[in-house]
């Protein structure tokens, strides 16, 4: 499933958040967006699947598979999120309800969005347990009895159970130490090229985004900066804050962590 980002603008509170961006990702691509704190990468996320702001004020164009995202209702993307894409975010531990066993969690996309028996569902939520390599068994454990690596993986197979076409990531790994962070993008590439979706991955941190994305945009201030190859945008960033990010990722495995595989 293709994401088409043209053009797109939005201001909030007088701000202006997102400044004409532009990015496209192909059906079966991964692709990556790359930005330092407050560049506006969750904001585009957050728009793509029609969870901006209400005060936000958008012009542009978003489409997914072909339809517009801009101007459409609540219920049209409702039936879009869950169903057709999915977002995986920062924080499990927020993205979790504390007070839901996990299985519970996994089966609820299914519950939503699809007329299952509840005994179908079960099956399904547990064999997606197992793909994110999880035991089935922890399917009664509530998120705090789990790691934070499990569960980031509690929450992917959240949001894949329901074979979304399009997922966009916002830095899944940030919260989890560099070991995890690095099992937790394999898996998810995994999954996504194992299920020929489509994969729109945001980071800050370019050692990540190398695993991730084989093509990348740096977002700055609001605006598309640099794109091209990941490879070719960590080697030789054309871009003052491509520089910037390449030397921070660059320092990081210095120091022991990173960019290591
Ligand atoms: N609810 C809001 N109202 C007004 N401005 C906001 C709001 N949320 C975020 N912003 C501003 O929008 C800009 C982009 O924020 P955004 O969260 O998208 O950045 P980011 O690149 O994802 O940063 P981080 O990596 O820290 O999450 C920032 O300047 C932020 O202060």
């Amino acid at each position: 499933m293709s994401l088409e980002v043209t053009n797109l603008s939005m201001v909030l509170s007088g701000s202006t958040i997102l400044d004409g961006v532009s990015l496209r990702v192909g059906d079966g691509e991964r692709v990556g967006l790359i930005g330092s704190s407050g560049s506006g990468k969750s904001m585009l996320a957050r728009t793509v699947m029609g969870l901006q702001p209400i005060s936000a004020r958008l012009t542009g164009s978003i489409l997914v598979d072909g339809l517009e995202v801009v101007g459409s209702d609540d219920a049209s993307m409702a039936d879009l999120r869950g169903s057709r894409m999915a977002m995986i975010f920062q924080d499990p531990a927020r993205a979790l309800s504390p007070v839901a066993r996990v299985g519970r969690q996994v089966e609820l996309p299914l519950k939503l969005h699809y007329r299952l028996t509840a005994q179908e569902r079960r099956r399904r939520a547990l064999a997606m347990l197992d793909r994110v390599g999880l035991d089935p068994a922890l399917a009664r454990a509530y998120p705090h009895q789990l790691s934070g690596g499990q569960q980031q993986r509690v929450a992917i197979a959240a949001a894949l159970v329901t074979s979304p076409r399009l997922i966009v990531a916002d830095e899944p790994t940030t919260a989890l130490d560099s070991i995890t962070q690095r099992q937790i993008v394999d898996l998810l590439v995994r999954l996504v090229d194992g299920a020929g979706s489509s994969l729109l991955f945001i980071t800050h941190d370019f050692s990540v985004l190398a695993r991730a994305a084989v093509r990348s945009y740096i977002l700055d201030g609001g605006r598309v900066v640099e794109a091209g190859r990941t490879d070719d945008i960590l080697t030789a960033p054309a871009s003052r804050q491509g520089r910037r990010l390449a030397d921070a990722a660059r320092e990081l495995s210095l120091h022991g962590r990173g960019m290591e595989s």
